[in-house]
């Protein structure tokens, strides 16, 4: 469920006008409906009500501080993967100990930043990273308190480049190496055995990999505590899916109901982190027909947005919805490509689809692009990255300027032999 609707063939992003914002913002911008995001973080507390989880927002879906805040402001946490993510959410407003830190190459330099800040849990990924950070903890003084991320080798049954608990994949060490390095940890005297973790993909459409997941974990956790190795919390990653076409996910609530049980049984603190469900059906990317043109085979659509936008497409072959922000009176169909100006033949944002009969100046709306948009962004072809809108009700604000030609050139200059 979205805030982006018709009135009176105009779409809108809650109350507000798309063509509002366009003509004052410019386009290509991502925008934002805050109460679609707040709907979705409601849905899975909601649905995991009772157990006290910790939803952790991954950031890396989206980093605007808005965004991050409007979920800090409902309790969430966030799950990171860089120091660059620690700081933005914490100066967010997310609380040090609401801050879940996964990744397979945390450096020395971010182990210290965590421990300093005081975070929640490293998710350690190898047994080289476990040492580190016990070292890096006995340096500064402090206990690290650490999980596991376990590769559960479950097939996600998703694309295969968002599988992560495959045993192919770089991701967390296998069950046998965890139940281990548990027992190792133990004995270490900087680490604080807090939890386990585990995260098999994302945009799952099935909850079956999900509880398979869970059943694996169960299998370590039980054994662990035969060893004496209590943990306090079951984080169970993210990668819920959501509909961009015709997918139909479970929702939070039946997600969590397959869950459940066994979290009660377990009586563990659930911590999740979900990017996609929480952001992307709340954003879109609105950009304008610059031209159209034909060729023997095939109708172009040529908008001012492009792959380093909004890279799905390019990458993973993503489908997102292309609809008009004004719908005319008997306005034509045609099957084109929409795509964008970078001098790649793979920028596109959507192949041989049916779109109106978009003429130069039309508003295009590419729906479901809230997570993995802005944040997988670059500056190819020296494009300024697009500006970021956030709408509550009537109201909306830029919550990130448009760069300029000036922030491309920051920070370069030639060396002296060349002055
Ligand atoms: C460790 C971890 N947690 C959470 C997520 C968020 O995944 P999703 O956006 O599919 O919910 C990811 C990305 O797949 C991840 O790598
Ligand atoms: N960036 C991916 C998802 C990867 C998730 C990160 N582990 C996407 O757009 O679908």
């Amino acid at each position: 469920m979205h805030h982006f609707n018709y009135r009176q063939q105009v779409l809108y992003a809650e109350d507000v006008d798309l063509r509002e914002i366009a003509a004052k913002v410019g386009t290509p911008c991502f925008v934002y409906s805050q109460g679609t995001l707040q709907r979705h973080m409601k849905a899975f507390e909601e649905a995991f009500k009772g157990l006290d989880p910790l939803i952790c927002l991954a950031v890396k879906a989206n980093t605007n501080r808005a965004v991050i805040a409007t979920f800090a402001a409902m309790g969430g946490g966030v799950d990171i993967v860089s120091g660059g993510e620690m700081y933005r959410s914490l100066a967010s407003g997310v609380p040090a100990g609401r801050v879940v830190y996964s990744g397979v190459g945390k450096t020395i330099r971010e182990m210290e930043m965590g421990l300093e800040k005081g975070i929640l849990m490293f998710n350690i990924e190898s047994i080289q990273e476990m040492h580190m950070l016990n070292q890096v903890a006995g340096r500064l003084g402090k206990k690290a308190p650490v999980s596991f991320r376990v590769n559960p080798d479950v097939d996600a049954k998703t694309h295969p480049k968002i599988t992560t608990g495959l045993a192919v994949n770089k991701f967390g060490l296998t069950m046998e190496d965890a139940f281990e390095q548990y027992q190792v940890a133990k004995a270490l005297p900087n680490l604080e055995l807090k939890g386990v973790s585990c995260h098999i993909g994302s945009q799952l459409t099935q909850t079956s990999p999900f509880a398979d997941a869970l059943s694996r974990l169960v299998d370590l956790i039980t054994k662990l505590r035969e060893k004496g190795i209590q943990l306090e919390l079951l984080d169970l990653g993210g990668g819920l899916g959501i509909t961009y076409d015709q997918e139909t996910p479970p929702k939070p609530a039946e997600y969590a109901a397959t869950l459940r049980n066994t979290l009660e049984e377990l009586g563990m603190r659930p911590v999740l982190e979900p990017g996609r469900a929480l952001v992307g059906n709340a954003g879109i990317l609105l950009a304008e027909v610059v031209v159209t043109k034909k060729t023997p085979v095939k109708n172009f659509v040529v908008v001012d947005a492009a792959m380093n936008d909004l890279m799905r497409p390019s990458f993973y072959g993503s489908f997102h919805g292309v609809q008009p922000v004004q719908i005319r009176k008997d306005q034509e169909t045609i099957t084109a490509d929409v795509v964008g100006p970078i001098c790649e033949t793979g920028d596109f944002l959507a192949k041989d689809r049916e779109v109106p009969r978009f003429e130069p100046g039309d508003l295009v709306a590419f729906m479901s692009a809230g997570a993995y948009g802005y944040t997988m962004s670059s500056n190819y072809n020296s494009r300024p990255r697009a500006a970021e809108v956030l709408v509550s009700g009537e109201k909306w604000a830029v919550v990130k300027q448009r760069e300029t030609y000036e922030d491309l050139c920051r920070g370069e200059s030639l060396p002296d032999w060349m002055e």
